[in-house]
C-alpha cells in the first residue's frame, strides 16, 4: 500500500504527466516558476534547467512500502474480545494478560504491508542507524518530574509490559533500551496518568506516546468499533495529532512498525491529499488515528469520524499545536466535539519546548498530570555544535556558498550529509533554490506553497541524496526525523528562538553529533539576548560581539515565547510551581481541570500568524 498520497500517484499504472516534479527516477530540478503547471504533453522540463546530481545515487529515490497492498482488508474478524468494555482508565494491566487481536490480523496476515521492508529484505533492517544511537550522550541528563504520586522510571524495555507482539517491532526496530525520556514517559503513560512532557529534540518522543498507546490497546482487547447504524463512520481509539502533514505521515509510518502484526490498525489524515483514498482507509477501521487538525475537523463535519471512543489523545509538538495558530482547531476537536473529557480520556502532550503560557493553557487539556522534563526544557542538545556567524543580508548567498563549497571540498557529500537550508518566506525559499541549483548545488524546497505532491517529493529527494540540499520554511522546523542531516543553516534566523530550537534539532539525532550555523544581522537584535542564553546552556562558544548585541537588545522584547524569565531553565520549570500562576491557592496538583483560561484565547502575544505552510 502507497504510504502517501503521492506515492500512490506515482504508483499509479497512468505513469507520469503529474507534473515535471513527479518523476521519481529523475533529478531534474524545476524552476519555481514551472511548478504547479498542469500537465503537459511532455512534462520533461527543459534541458538548461536540467541539474543532474550525484548519479551514483540514481535510482536510490523509490522507496515504496514494498510489501503487499492492505486493501481489501476489511475487519478484525474474530475481535469478540471487547471485554474491557468501556472508557476505563489506568493501567488496568493486572494478571488478565493480553488479549490476543490476532484474529483479524492473522486471517488476513499475508496483506499486511510489511512496514520495515522499505523494498528490502526485512534482515538488511540491521543496518539501519539505530544501532549507532550513542546512549552516553544521554548518560548524565537532568530529569525532573512533578505532580502526584509518580512512578518510577525503567531502565529497560524488558522491565515493561508492553505486550510480545510490540515487544518484536521494538526488536525489529533495533531499539535495545529505552531513551531517558522513554524511561520515564512509558511507566508513567502505562499507569494510566495524564502526562506534559518536555524532551530535547531527536530523543525518542514518538515512541514514547506510541508505545503506551499501542499496548493500552492490545490490553484492553478493545478495537476499531463499528456502529452497524454508521457503517462509514470511524470510531478511533487512539488520536494523535500533529501540526504539519510531513510529520503526521512520519509518525503514521512510525506508529504502523510499532503495531505491526498486533491487530492494531493505524490511519493517518491530513491535509492536501484527497480525501477519499482517506475515507475508504477510515471505512476499513481504524485504532489510532494520526491526522492534522485541519483536515480532521474537515471528516468530523463530514460525519465520517467519531472521537466518542477516544481513550489516548497524544498532541505531538504539544505547544505549536496549542499557540494561537491551531488552538481554536485544537479545542473544537477536543473540547467541542464528541471526545470524552480529561479524566475518561488519557491525555499526553510533548514537545522540546513548552513555554508557561502554554503549560497553561495546556492545563485546560490534562488531568491531575505529571509534568516530565528530561534535559533542560526547551533547551538544544550538547550534541549540536552551534555556530553563529554575522552576515549582512546582502552577503548570505556569498556565505552560503563558501560554507557548501568547504563542505564539498571536506569531502562529506550527498546521502552522507545533507544540509537542510531554513529561510523565512516561501519566496525566499523559492528563490534560493533555484539560484543553488544554477550554481551547481543539486537542492530542492519544501513550504506552504508547493502542492502537497511536490512536498513529499522534495522530502523524499534529499532523504535519499539526490538533492542533497533542502531549503524549507518552518514546515520543515518540527519534527522530521532525516538520518544524515549533518549541517542545518538558519539563512534566515526565526523570531523565535524555541523555532531555533527546533530547527537546529534536525541535526544531532538518537545520539548522533550535528552542526548548525546561524547568520545573524542588526535585523535579529531581537533575538539576541535568548539566542546567547541558549547557546551558553547548551555548553557552546557564545561569540563575544553576539553577548554585546545581547546585552544591548536585552530590554528591547522582541517575540520570545519565553518571556523574562531569566536564570536557568531547569528546576521548577512545571509552570504549576511558579507561584505567579498558581492564583488564589488553587490546588494545582489536584485532579481535575486547572480552571484556568477556561475560555480559551492565550492573548500573550507571541507568535506569528500560522502560515499556509501548516496543516
Ligand atoms: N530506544 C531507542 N533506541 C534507538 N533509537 C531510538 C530509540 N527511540 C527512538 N529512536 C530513534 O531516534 C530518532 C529520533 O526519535 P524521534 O523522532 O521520536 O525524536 P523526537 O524526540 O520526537 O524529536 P523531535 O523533538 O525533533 O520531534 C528516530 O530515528 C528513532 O527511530
Amino acid at each position: 500500500m502507497p504510504a502517501t498520497w503521492s506515492e500512490s500517484v506515482e504508483k499509479a499504472p497512468t505513469g507520469g504527466g503529474v507534473g515535471a516534479t513527479s518523476h521519481a527516477s529523475r533529478s531534474t530540478y524545476v524552476p519555481p516558476h514551472l511548478r504547479n503547471r498542469p500537465p503537459s504533453a511532455s512534462a520533461d522540463p527543459p534541458p538548461s534547467a536540467t541539474v543532474s546530481y550525484a548519479g551514483t545515487l540514481a535510482g536510490n529515490e523509490s522507496q515504496g512500502q514494498g510489501g503487499p497492498a492492505v486493501g481489501g482488508f476489511q475487519s478484525y474478524g474474530s475481535r469478540n474480545d471487547l471485554s474491557g468494555g468501556g472508557l476505563s482508565r489506568g493501567g488496568g494491566g493486572g494478571g488478565s494478560g493480553w488479549n490476543n487481536r490476532n484474529g483479524g490480523w492473522d486471517r488476513g496476515r499475508e496483506r499486511e504491508a510489511n512496514p520495515f521492508q522499505n523494498g528490502v529484505p526485512e534482515p538488511e533492517f540491521a543496518a539501519q542507524e539505530n544501532l549507532g544511537i550513542n546512549f552516553d550522550a544521554y548518560e548524565d541528563i537532568p530529569v525532573e518530574t512533578s505532580g502526584k504520586d509518580v512512578p518510577p522510571p525503567v531502565n529497560t524495555f524488558a522491565e515493561i509490559d508492553l505486550g510480545d507482539a510490540l515487544n518484536m517491532n521494538i526488536k525489529r526496530c533495533k531499539y535495545v533500551k529505552p531513551t531517558p525520556v522513554q524511561r520515564h514517559a512509558i511507566p508513567i503513560s502505562l499507569a494510566g496518568r495524564d502526562l506534559m512532557a518536555c524532551a530535547q529534540t531527536g530523543s525518542g518522543k514518538t515512541a514514547a506516546f506510541c508505545f503506551p498507546i499501542i499496548s493500552g490497546i492490545l490490553k484492553s482487547g478493545q478495537s476499531a468499533q463499528r456502529q452497524p447504524r454508521m457503517p462509514r463512520m470511524a470510531f478511533p481509539l487512539a488520536l494523535i495529532l500533529s501540526p504539519t502533514r510531513e510529520l503526521s505521515i512520519q509518525i503514521h509510518e512510525e506508529a504502523r512498525k510499532f503495531s505491526y502484526q498486533t491487530g492494531v490498525k493505524v490511519v493517518v489524515a491530513y491535509g492536501g491529499a484527497p480525501i477519499n483514498q482517506q475515507l475508504r482507509e477510515l471505512e476499513r477501521g481504524v485504532d489510532i488515528l494520526v491526522a492534522t487538525p485541519g483536515r480532521l475537523v474537515d471528516l468530523l463535519e463530514r460525519a465520517r469520524v467519531s472521537l466518542q471512543n477516544i481513550r489516548y489523545l497524544a498532541l505531538d509538538e504539544a505547544d505549536r499545536m496549542l499557540d494561537m495558530g491551531f488552538e481554536p482547531q485544537i479545542r473544537r476537536i477536543v473540547q467541542q466535539m464528541d471526545m470524552p473529557p480529561p479524566g475518561v480520556r488519557q491525555t499526553l502532550l510533548f514537545s522540546a519546548t513548552f513555554p508557561k503560557e502554554i503549560q497553561r493553557l495546556a492545563a485546560d487539556f490534562l488531568s491531575n498530570y505529571i509534568f516530565l522534563a528530561v534535559g533542560r526544557v526547551g533547551s538544544s542538545t550538547e550534541l549540536i555544535l552551534q555556530r553563529i556567524e554575522y552576515v549582512l543580508e546582502t552577503d548570505k548567498r556569498s556565505h552560503l556558498m563558501d560554507l557548501l563549497h568547504a563542505q564539498r571540498a571536506n569531502g562529506v557529500q550527498a546521502k552522507q550529509a545533507l544540509t537542510l537550508v531554513f529561510v523565512e518566506t516561501k519566496k525566499g525559499a523559492d528563490s534560493l533554490e533555484h539560484w543553488l541549483c544554477i550554481n551547481g548545488f543539486p537542492a530542492t524546497s519544501i513550504h506552504g506553497d508547493r502542492t502537497q505532491q511536490e512536498r513529499e517529493y522534495a522530502l523524499r529527494s534529499f532523504k535519499s541524496g539526490k538533492t542533497p540540499i533542502l531549503v524549507a520554511t518552518d514546515v520543515a522546523a518540527r519534527g522530521l526525523d532525516i538520518p544524515h542531516v549533518a549541517h542545518v543553516i538558519n539563512f534566515d534566523l526565526p523570531n523565535d528562538i524555541d523555532d531555533y530550537v527546533h530547527r537546529i534539532g534536525r541535526t544531532g539525532r538518537a545520539g548522533k553529533t550535528g552542526l548548525a550555523t546561524a547568520f545573524f544581522n542588526d535585523s535579529n537584535a531581537s533575538l539576541a539576548k535568548s539566542l546567547a542564553d541558549l547557546m551558553q546552556e547548551s555548553n557552546q562558544e557564545v561569540p563575544a560581539w553576539l553577548t554585546r548585541f545581547a546585552a544591548r537588545s536585552s530590554f528591547g522584547g522582541g517575540r520570545n515565547r519565553r518571556g523574562q524569565g531569566g536564570g536557568g531553565r531547569f528546576g521548577g520549570r512545571d509552570f504549576r510551581k511558579d507561584s505567579s500562576y498558581n492564583r488564589g491557592g488553587m490546588d494545582m496538583y489536584g485532579g481535575g481541570n486547572s480552571g484556568y483560561n477556561q475560555s480559551g484565547g492565550y492573548g500573550g502575544g507571541y507568535g506569528s500568524a500560522v502560515t499556509s505552510a501548516w496543516d
